[in-house]
């Protein structure tokens, strides 16, 4: 008789991706989001949760921090031993909590994507005023690539976006908290959606057209996380951003509604049946 084997046969793993975020209890934004973004792009998604929301398509009814030493313990329990080839940030909440994650980021050897979620689209405030100064000073100098929409690089710089050229000096006084990379998103201007990423020298604007659809719950996170997808990969930033976009323009389309307000985009649109 031969023995059985002592390990099962094994397919090559796909790419490891971590979300260090919140959580949204309708699944459309958050850690939710991103899992399902990082399946459709054929990578393993992995998370930290930092916070957990009480969420639906008509806004935030509530959200509780987790302890610092949680965040910390999901990280090193994921990163110690499974290892991650791309870490994306969400919802961060506090300034410990932005402190913390900008900390063990930085003792992590992949590529960072930074989304500085500030207020959801309902105008729910998911990071505290007094977490701005961290964002700034401690977590996007550990950036790879940071992905405000206007409202959240208007917070953080200061400067207020309402043109194209407004983007390109948003975009500057971004880079100069020192991310690799800025991807300002124009998604709240009229007209085609059009992003502007930019290393301070090379500049590339993705354009796309404006689907008139109201669900768009959960663009930012699910863009932040296809980046992050696509750089465990390996591909380089304009290369993961284009493709990352691509994807999330998909999702804007085939958003469908659910509950009572804005419902989803929709994560598995290229699993669809025409
Ligand atoms: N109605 C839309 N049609 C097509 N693309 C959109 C639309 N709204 C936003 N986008 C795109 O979705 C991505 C996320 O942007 P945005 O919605 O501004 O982020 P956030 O969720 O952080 O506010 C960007 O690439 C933006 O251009
Ligand atoms: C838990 C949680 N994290 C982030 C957001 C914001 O998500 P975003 O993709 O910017 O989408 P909208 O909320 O603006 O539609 C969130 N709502 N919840």
């Amino acid at each position: 008789m031969t023995a059985p084997p002592t390990t099962a046969p094994s397919t090559t793993a796909p790419p490891r991706v971590l979300t260090v975020a919140g959580s949204d209890s309708g699944g459309g934004a958050g850690i939710q989001a991103d899992l399902k973004t990082m399946l459709a792009l054929g990578t393993h998604g992995m998370s930290v949760v930092t916070a957990v929301t009480a969420q639906n398509s008509l806004g935030v009814q509530g959200f509780w921090e987790l302890p610092v030493e949680a965040v910390r313990a999901q990280y090193r329990s994921v990163v110690d031993d499974i290892g991650v080839q791309a870490v994306k940030t969400g919802m961060l909440a506090s300034a410990e909590l932005v402190e913390t994650v900008a900390e063990l980021i930085a003792g992590t050897d992949a590529p960072s994507v930074v989304d500085p979620v500030g207020v959801s689209k309902h105008g729910d405030s998911l990071l505290a005023a007094s977490a701005l100064d961290s964002v700034r000073t401690k977590l996007l100098p550990v950036a790879t690539v940071a992905t405000p929409n206007l409202d959240e690089v208007a917070q953080l710089t200061g400067v207020q976006v309402e043109s194209e050229e407004g983007m390109r000096r948003a975009a500057a006084a971004l880079l100069a908290y020192g991310p690799r990379w800025a991807l300002i998103k124009g998604g709240h201007l009229q007209g085609d959606a059009v992003d502007l990423l930019t290393d301070g020298s090379d500049e590339h604007w993705l354009r796309a057209p404006r689907h008139d659809n109201r669900h768009t719950h959960g663009t930012g996170c699910t863009l932040a996380s296809a980046i992050a997808s696509h750089l465990a990969r390996g591909l380089p930033v304009p290369e993961a951003v284009a493709a990352a976009k691509e994807y999330v323009t998909g999702a804007i389309e085939a958003g469908f509604a659910l509950g009572g307000g804005i419902g989803p985009v929709d994560h598995g649109w290229r699993f669809r049946d025409q």
